[in-house]
């Protein structure tokens, strides 16, 4: 069948209705994923010289790598699939577009050849891709890992054999995975002396997409470093307290209510995007795309969120106070009138980040 997105027409095959089959993959569902690929790639130009090239190492029908060389960027693509590689040339030449594509694994491709952007896209965790793609870039290393579960945490022992991190399962699931995901790609970086940094990361629908600039040197690596840590996250009354060092140091019970207190980590606290990238893609968002609405909204509710690395939600908060829920905006609002900082985020339509701790809000809420 045909699918149009952005300025391009692909052939892509019928999908099994279930369950993973012979056919080419395509997601009509990662459109999202796609068109904010395109608007990033745009800003990552803007803001850094001389980027050209782009590798759409796992490629399948070729859609990113079609879409990116109607972009102007010189285009390779890889997969292992034959099947795959038939059919990203044909989507190619269909749009009378030039690019290489490969037949053969990304990691070994990696490894031969340097690119501005390296683009993983794989089923499940990108983290057997990471190592050889750090080396190979020193422009931005984009970034989708599928494999939900194990990151927040609900997949315990797989999250700690793909991230070799401890991952909690808590309220705040998808911005767990979020700081799993930046936390391991920030330590693989660390291992050649390359200083990873987010520009911009959304986690939507069933995945999470961040984007890193890559920078090189020890002390930068050092730097990144420093901004991992850990979560100790009280299971009874919600409380969590961020902590960043190198060694987890969690307190024996909740200092707010003496519960029980879970560590996760080493993961990301730092900031999840860059705030003046964040705002110039969403000026890169354009009409061509079937998603440009979407798009904009959620980059403009991720420029805003605070930086805290956690986020409460305020149903949650309030079934647990035996309290009815109010509006987003008057919530936020007495938390601002108390002094605090509070914003909503991308995770949820009752979610919030705040400076403020979880007796704090409580207070400031209560009317
Ligand atoms: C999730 S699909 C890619 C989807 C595509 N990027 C898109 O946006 O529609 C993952 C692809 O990775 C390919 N693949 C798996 N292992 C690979 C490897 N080691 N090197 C290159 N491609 C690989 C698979 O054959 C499959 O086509």
């Amino acid at each position: 069948m045909d699918v149009s997105e952005g300025h391009v027409t692909l052939t892509v095959p019928e999908q099994p209705e279930e369950g993973v089959g012979d056919a080419v993959f395509f997601n009509p569902d990662q459109e999202l994923n796609r068109d904010l690929t395109i608007a990033t790639l745009r800003a990552a130009r803007e803001r850094i010289d001389g980027l050209e090239t782009y590798f759409d190492a796992t490629a399948a029908s070729g859609v990113r790598g079609v879409r990116a060389a109607a972009d102007g960027w010189t285009v390779e693509c890889c997969d292992t699939d034959p099947d795959a590689v038939t059919l990203a040339r044909e989507n190619l030449a269909r749009n009378d577009l030039a690019g290489t594509v490969h037949e053969g694994d990304a990691t070994v491709r990696l490894h031969e050849q340097r690119y501005d952007i390296v683009d993983l896209d794989p089923f499940g965790t990108p983290m057997p891709f990471v190592d050889a793609a750090v080396r190979a870039t020193d422009g931005v290393l984009a970034v989708t890992a599928t494999d939900l579960a194990p990151l927040c945490g609900a997949h315990f022992r797989s999250g700690v054999r793909s991230y070799a991190t401890v991952p909690r399962n808590t309220e705040y699931h998808g911005e767990m995975a979020v700081r799993v995901l930046i936390g391991a790609l920030v330590r693989a970086g660390a291992r050649y002396d390359r200083a990873l940094d987010p520009l911009f990361t959304h986690a939507s629908d069933h995945y999470v997409r961040t984007y890193l600039a890559v920078g090189s040197g020890a002390q930068a690596a050092d730097a990144q470093i420093d901004r991992l840590g850990y979560v100790h996250h009280c299971t009874d009354c919600l409380h969590r307290d961020a902590e960043r060092d190198l060694i987890a140091h969690p307190p024996a019970d909740c200092p707010a209510c003496g519960g029980s207190i879970v560590t996760a980590g080493p993961i990301w606290l730092g900031a999840i995007r860059d705030r003046e990238f964040t705002a110039a893609t969403r000026e890169h968002v354009d009409a061509s795309m079937g998603t440009a609405d979407r798009a904009r909204d959620l980059l403009d509710r991720i420029e805003h969120e605070l930086d805290t690395p956690t986020h409460y939600d305020q149903h949650r908060l309030c079934k647990e106070w035996g309290r009815s829920a109010s509006g987003m905006d008057e919530f936020l609002d007495a938390l601002r009138a108390a002094g605090y900082q509070a914003s909503r985020t991308q995770y949820g339509g009752t979610t919030f980040k705040t400076d403020a701790d979880v007796d704090s809000i409580r207070a400031a809420t209560d009317d």
